[in-house]
């Protein structure tokens, strides 16, 4: 099968500090796929170069048939590429339907954006809510609100920055099965620290450390991984 996304030799440096090195990423269609790595390890420097926030060095991205390489962010968002942050990032004077829909109007248009609106919210449990101030919502349920302004851009691909950050072990566990619900149809890039999420979610996870690719494979696989476990799950 071709792949969704495909990085090769990506590079970005920070005054002479590869945050990103020679990285290659392929990402197949409808796949769940996490990338791990220990603090600073380019995690975010990668996102950012994938989504068009940061420029790379070196290197170029495929996604869906088009080279992106140098296309802006909203560009990318057009042609299916949606992303949640790190640190909440929704609207908290404004009702929680009203911030799905500004998500949604990103990429759609008039009656689409308010169908895809509508049931981005339901997707995430949300709908019942619609009329609530964002800001009012509990912490958790703010991030659900981002990842349905994710969906409401009916994206190819959803990249989501440490989701479950912040989140209670319920909460956790009902994330997991929200993001399952969203395979085949949406493709998943996951920054996650936690093991739990990332061995129960991931088919394949990317293991990133100092800039570089120091693994890929199945959960189990990298768990058995003697490098891995070295640099990254050995410390934790
Ligand atoms: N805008 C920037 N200017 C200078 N250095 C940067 C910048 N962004 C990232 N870096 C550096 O690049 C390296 C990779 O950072 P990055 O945030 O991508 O790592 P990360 O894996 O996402 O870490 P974390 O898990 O802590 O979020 C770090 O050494 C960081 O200090």
């Amino acid at each position: 099968m071709s792949a969704l996304l495909s990085a090769r030799g990506l590079t970005r440096a920070f005054a002479g500090l590869r945050a990103v090195d020679g990285v290659d990423l392929y990402l197949e269609p409808g796949t769940i796929r996490a990338l791990i790595g220990p603090n600073g390890a380019g995690k975010t420097t990668l996102v950012g170069l994938l989504i068009g926030r940061i420029a790379a060095d070196a290197g170029t991205i495929r996604f869906d048939g088009h080279d992106i390489t140098g296309l802006a962010p909203h560009r990318r968002a057009a042609l299916g590429m949606a992303y949640t942050f790190q640190v909440t990032s929704v609207f908290p004077r404004l009702p929680v339907a009203e911030n799905v829909a500004l998500a949604a109007r990103r990429g759609l248009r008039g009656p689409e954006a308010a169908r895809a609106a509508a049931e981005a919210l339901a997707r995430v449990g949300l709908d019942g809510q619609g009329d609530q101030l964002a800001g009012d919502l509990s912490y958790g349920h703010q991030r659900l609100l981002e990842v349905a302004m994710g969906l409401a851009q009916r994206p190819k691909l959803l990249i989501l920055d440490e989701p479950t950050q912040g989140l209670a072990e319920a909460e956790v566990a009902g994330f997991m099965d929200l993001i399952r619900s969203l395979i085949p149809r949406t493709t998943i890039l996951l920054i996650e620290h936690n093991m739990g999420v990332v061995m129960g979610l991931a088919d394949r996870i990317t293991v990133l450390d100092a800039g570089r690719v120091i693994a890929e494979g199945a959960p189990g696989d990298i768990r058995r991984d003697p490098v891995v476990q070295a640099a990254y799950l050995g410390a934790e």
